[in-house]
């Protein structure tokens, strides 16, 4: 069929008709309809392959022509079935049939001679095909005997694919070449150097009860790469992560080494990855043999004070009012209520998928970035673009109210007794003193503004995540970041910078530098957090990105810590 869709194509380019006259007389040909027809019949019985409806059709065809025989006078329609199961042709097909339906096809073993030794173990031989592709299973030596088994199987690899492989199979021999006798790494050797077809003489473990495991999804709060482990059992079968990639855990038999998937690529063949107790581990010994390292993977403690001390810049000088204070002043004065982070705590997050119900308040969103990078003002103009939608936390302040102003419009106006009180009762995300005066951000703010059914957009400093990083605010965290060094500066190029000496005058050389440090250095040290980065280049496209962020990020599907499902408390 497809020889003469061909020849008409051929034919019709030779002779002077239109394209579309061509196209409408191939489509509607009766053959293309036909092929159609099949094809369509060929993917159904794809998708629910056929099962036989008996497997005797045989034996139900001999009953039924007896049966017409018995009849003295049969139909003219018993006469013609009579005739059609008689056939040889129909009774070569139905017999066929029969053989598929009972599976007898495949030829039949003598069965096991009766004297065989009890203690006969049973080979396996196993061929794969290589193909430049690493194996997908690692090996160990047992120290006592000195035997060499299958240690593990890769989920997706080469040997999990072929199903022949398993672990704690004894190895017999690689490619012909006995491993009795051999260290691990010669029979890693024989295994590199062949190429193409290996061949593997197994002895197969006493199949155990597989007990097929849930995977678990979590993010990683930490990195890891397999390449600087020393303790690895393969480097070339781990898998390298960074803080906040989402993994499926797909394999833990073994109590150090589990086997993972990044996602969404999660059709993609397992590595392996340190287990929480064993990943704990190493970041303990990194913790007390390298106490300047640990921080951070880039940046060393000096270069971190060096950052906190001499770059005034760097680090949010929000909440607006108190920006134009000097950094290590503010640093004084500004408090996160967070809790601790420590560097020591589990280095998996466990996470499910969580998609918000209509009728479930809307998540906290929260902007951070460097000062200056434009978190402010992407915050005015999204509330601006709809305040009906988007709203900001009242800030509390000790300062006296102006002319104008009232409480709960611009700030909420308290004591000095009263915001200490709140300040004692862990009452505030981040607070901070300016020219005398104390503002802070208070959960409470926050959550008046959830419960008004409004999504409320807040900006903070990256440690001040923590304090509202649970189930009732179901954060989304956004990080804003610079874009290059050049689009920086010629995006900036007509901005003002509000400093604590100068309001308003425009950006310079280390205004950049300074925020492109401190952009490193909360990517390095909050990246776990972070649900999205958004590089602010065009104020006009950072918008509309952050805009459709938060849409999505109430409305679609999303990976969240499990403990914000949980019921408990
Ligand atoms: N993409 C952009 N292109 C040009 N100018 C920008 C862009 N984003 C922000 N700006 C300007 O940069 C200046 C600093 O922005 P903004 O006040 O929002 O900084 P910030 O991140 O909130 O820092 P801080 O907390 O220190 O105030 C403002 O004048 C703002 O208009």
């Amino acid at each position: 069929m497809l020889s003469s869709v061909a020849e008409e194509v051929r034919l019709a380019i030779h002779s002077d008709i239109s394209g579309s006259e061509v196209l409408y007389s191939l489509l509607s040909a009766p053959w293309l309809q036909s092929l159609l027809k099949i094809y369509e019949c060929l993917q159904k019985f794809r998708r629910l392959p056929p099962s036989p409806y008996l497997p005797y059709a045989s034996g139900l065809s001999d009953e039924i022509l007896s049966n017409i025989r018995a009849v003295p006078a049969p139909s003219p329609e018993a006469r013609q079935l009579y005739s059609l199961l008689k056939s040889p042709h129909l009774q070569a097909l139905l017999s066929a049939h029969d053989m598929v339906a009972q599976t007898d096809y495949e030829p039949v073993l003598p069965p096991l001679p009766e004297d065989l030794p009890e203690d006969e173990e049973a080979m396996r031989i196993v061929c794969l095909v290589k193909n430049k592709q690493p194996l997908g299973a690692t090996i160990k030596r047992d120290e006592e005997t000195g035997e060499i088994f299958i240690a593990r199987v890769i989920h997706g690899g080469l040997a999990d694919r072929s199903g022949l492989l398993h672990p704690g199979d004894l190895l017999v021999e690689v490619n012909g070449n006995p491993v009795e006798g051999l260290d691990p790494e010669q029979v890693i050797q024989i295994l590199v150097q062949s190429q193409g077809t290996i061949l593997f003489k197994v002895i197969p473990n006493t199949p155990q009860s597989t007990k097929t495991q849930q995977p678990l999804y979590v993010r990683a709060m930490a990195d890891y790469c397999p390449l600087q482990d020393p303790a690895i059992p393969c480097p070339d079968a781990g898998m390298v992560f960074s803080r906040g990639d989402l993994l499926e855990i797909v394999d833990q038999t073994d109590i150090h080494w589990w086997q993972a998937r990044k996602l969404p690529n999660a059709s993609a063949c397992a590595g392996l990855i340190p287990s929480t107790s064993l990943l704990k581990s190493k970041q303990r010994e990194t913790w007390w043999s390298q106490p300047f390292q640990h921080e951070h993977p880039t940046l060393r403690l000096s270069s971190l004070l060096l950052l906190l001390l001499l770059f005034p810049a760097g680090f949010r000088r929000s909440f607006r009012l108190w920006r134009r204070m000097t950094h290590r002043k503010r640093r004084q004065s500004c408090y996160s209520c967070s809790p601790n982070t420590s560097a020591l705590s589990s280095p998996y997050e466990e996470v499910v998928s969580y998609q918000r119900r209509p009728d479930d308040p809307h998540r906290l969103i929260i902007l951070v970035g460097p000062s200056g990078v434009g978190v402010n003002e992407l915050r005015k103009r999204l509330i601006k673009l709809n305040p009906h939608t988007f709203q900001g936390a009242v800030p509390h302040t000790t300062r006296p109210a102006r002319d104008g102003e009232g409480t709960g419009k611009e700030y909420n106006f308290v004591t000095k007794e009263l915001f200490d009180y709140m300040v004692c009762n862990h009452r505030f995300l981040e607070y901070g003193e300016y020219k005398g005066h104390l503002y802070g951000t208070s959960i409470d703010a926050v959550k008046d503004v959830i419960d008004s059914g409004r999504m409320c957009v807040i900006d903070t400093e990256p440690h001040s995540i923590l304090s509202v990083r649970n189930k009732k605010f179901k954060p989304y965290v956004i990080f804003i970041k610079p874009p290059s060094s050049e689009r920086l500066r010629q995006t900036r190029r007509d901005a003002r910078i509000i400093t604590s000496c100068v309001v308003n005058r425009p950006f310079k050389d280390v205004d950049f530098e300074e925020m492109e440090d401190a952009a490193r250095f909360m990517e390095g040290k909050y990246g776990q957090y972070f649900d999205r980065v958004i590089v602010n280049e065009e104020l006009q496209d950072a918008c509309m990105k952050l805009f459709n962020t938060i849409q999505l990020a109430q409305e679609g599907p999303h990976w969240i810590p499990a403990a914000w499902l949980s019921t408990e408390d």
